[in-house]
């Protein structure tokens, strides 16, 4: 997959070096390029934002660096790939838009900054993600979640040993509850069905507490979640058990 970023400060991308994002770059899984868009502006000053028409508090960017360093990554790539507007008008980014992104060969992510963007920049763009309802001073950690998020789905991203498939909101549910060793740590001792070796009872044991804690923590995730019978009889025992406690 190749990942370009047009952003103001390429150096905050330092963290996509480390970790298993950094080694997916080094093993040549990701290629991955920030590309400082203002180095593309057409005036002497290298100026990349200006005042509002009509009015308004602060400087927005304009479409010249964008639309030159986008032209410039075209060339480079041959393609734009999918182009990704970071913004807090944006759609709230969830798992399922990263499993959508980490199917595509190529992304060019937009951070902005200042108060946001010419409206007309808008034009270049496929999709815009926002982290949240919050608003941050630029569109760089919204860009590296969403890298981060995308890429450690790629096929080989974690290794043989780590999955990302049974994790939370993969399954529609949030994750179960795990432990290590030790089996009892001051007291506090790890479930007995989970050192029993009863692969069928320990299966049903974690599909039941990753129920229980998806109806605890985010029941709003169970509407879109399809219960089986089987389900809905443990969420009955969950409320119940819930009740008696
Ligand atoms: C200070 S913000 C601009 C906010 C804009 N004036 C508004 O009210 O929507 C500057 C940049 O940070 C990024 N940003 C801020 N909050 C964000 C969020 N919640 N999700 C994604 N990007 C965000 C965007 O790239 C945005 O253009």
């Amino acid at each position: 997959m190749r990942i370009d970023v047009l952003s103001l400060f390429p150096n905050m991308f330092a963290p996509m070096r480390e970790s298993i994002i950094g080694k997916t770059v080094e093993r040549g899984l990701v290629d991955f390029n920030v590309t400082d868009f203002r180095n593309y502006t057409d005036n002497k000053h290298h100026k990349v934002d200006d005042e509002i028409y009509g009015g308004g508090q602060g400087m927005l960017l304009m479409p010249q660096p964008l639309f030159d360093a986008m032209d410039a990554v075209e060339k480079e790539a041959g393609n734009r790939g999918r182009v990704i507007l970071m913004d807090p008008a944006g759609k709230t980014f969830n798992q399922s838009i990263a499993e959508e992104l980490a199917k595509e060969e190529h992304l060019t992510i937009i951070a902005g900054h200042y108060e946001g963007y010419d409206e007309r920049i808008r034009t270049l763009v496929d999709d815009e993600i926002s982290l949240g309802d919050f608003v941050l001073t630029g569109g760089e950690l919204g860009a590296m979640t969403v890298i981060d998020a995308t890429v450690r789905l790629l096929d080989e991203a974690l290794g043989d040993e780590r999955s990302a498939v049974d994790e939370s909101f993969s399954t529609g549910l949030l994750e179960y509850p795990q432990y290590t060793r030790p089996a009892d740590f001051r007291g506090l001792k790890v479930p007995d069905v989970l050192l029993s070796g009863h692969h069928a009872n320990i299966a049903k044991w974690k599909h039941k507490e990753a129920l229980r804690r998806t109806y605890q923590r985010r029941p709003d995730l169970l509407a879109d979640y399809v219960l089986t019978t089987e389900d809905q009889k443990l969420l009955k025992e969950i409320k119940q058990e819930e009740q008696n406690d």
